[in-house]
């Protein structure tokens, strides 16, 4: 008899999003009326949950865009800034935008339409059962999570989207050499994103060593103490903060930090960052099996 335990279902698993509404009005209501016809993937669901996965259904891209291109995956995309942009700049990739939150789809829909783009599509999922099941394997050029929810409070941690099962996930979806990006403008979440890609055996950090020390971001806020809350009061960051395995106290030995992906465009949501002080960590990985 196996002892291993039996894979949780999504259901019983904490997700990494709050449930806001999901009416639409006005002009994101007439985008869904309008436009959703080929451009919203349209996933079977196991679940009461309009985020939930068929797990027995897989996302077929090519049909889906009418071609065979490199596909590239963004998790979490908000109102669709960052997906409309790069999908405009790169016209020959396929680009798939997974949110749960669907008046952000639907602002998305409103970018597609208005940029006459043909090679996006939206999904409205929860990544995680999205990764796990509806994208086939090795099937992903780029997979993308830029300023996922931080979950600030320690009891929320397990709520964070980008964590070791997460990054299975990406393994398990990326073609070998594809690349993982992420960005986060919390100290203490990018030291756990750089832990749980850097444990993984099936990813190589693009900036292996890079920007450790003096240099690193992390060394310069853990010397300042303070993070300051966008629109909010400072908040302390702990000089080693749980999940760092630097040896030097107070300074990151590690680093790894990638430049600032210029495959993103500047959205509002990292501008406020940038305008309340704050700095924004990138880390890049390459699927190397
Ligand atoms: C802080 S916002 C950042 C949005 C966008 N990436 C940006 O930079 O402006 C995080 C987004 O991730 C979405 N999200 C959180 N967990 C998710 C999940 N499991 N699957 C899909 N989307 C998720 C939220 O609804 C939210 O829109």
């Amino acid at each position: 008899m196996s002892t291993r335990p039996e894979p949780q279902p999504f259901s019983t698993q904490p997700v990494s999003f709050v449930r806001r509404g999901s009416r639409l009005q006005g002009r994101r209501r007439d985008a869904w009326a309008e436009l959703s016809e080929g451009l919203v993937v349209d996933v079977p669901r196991n679940t009461a949950a309009d985020t939930s996965v068929d797990p027995a259904w897989e996302y077929d891209a090519a049909a889906s865009f009418g071609r065979d291109a490199p596909l590239v995956v963004e998790v979490g995309s908000g109102l669709g800034e960052a997906v409309a942009a790069a999908a405009t700049a790169d016209p020959d990739r396929n680009f798939l935008a997974l949110e749960v939150y669907k008046p952000g789809l639907a602002q998305t829909l409103l970018r597609i339409d208005q940029g006459g783009l043909t090679n996006v599509r939206v999904a409205q999922v929860n990544a995680a059962e999205a990764l796990a099941t509806m994208i086939r394997p090795a099937s992903v050029a780029e997979l993308w999570v830029f300023f996922p929810d931080p979950w600030h409070k320690t009891r929320h941690h397990k709520r964070r989207l980008v964590k070791d099962s997460f990054v299975a996930l990406a393994g398990r979806v990326l073609s070998p050499g594809g690349i993982l990006r992420l960005a986060t403008d919390w100290s203490d979440y990018a030291v756990q994103m750089r832990a749980a890609a850097d444990d993984s055996p099936l990813f190589e950090n693009l900036h292996d060593g890079e920007r450790a020390g003096s240099d690193s971001p992390l060394t310069q806020i853990w010397a300042s103490g303070v993070e300051h809350e966008v629109g909010g009061t400072p908040r302390r960051e702990g000089r080693e903060p749980a999940g760092t395995a630097s040896a030097q106290e107070g300074e990151d030995s590690i680093g790894g930090w990638a430049p600032r992906f210029d495959g993103r465009i500047l959205t509002s949501f990292e501008n406020k960052a940038h305008d309340a002080g704050r700095s924004i960590f990138d880390l890049a990985y390459r699927r190397v099996r």
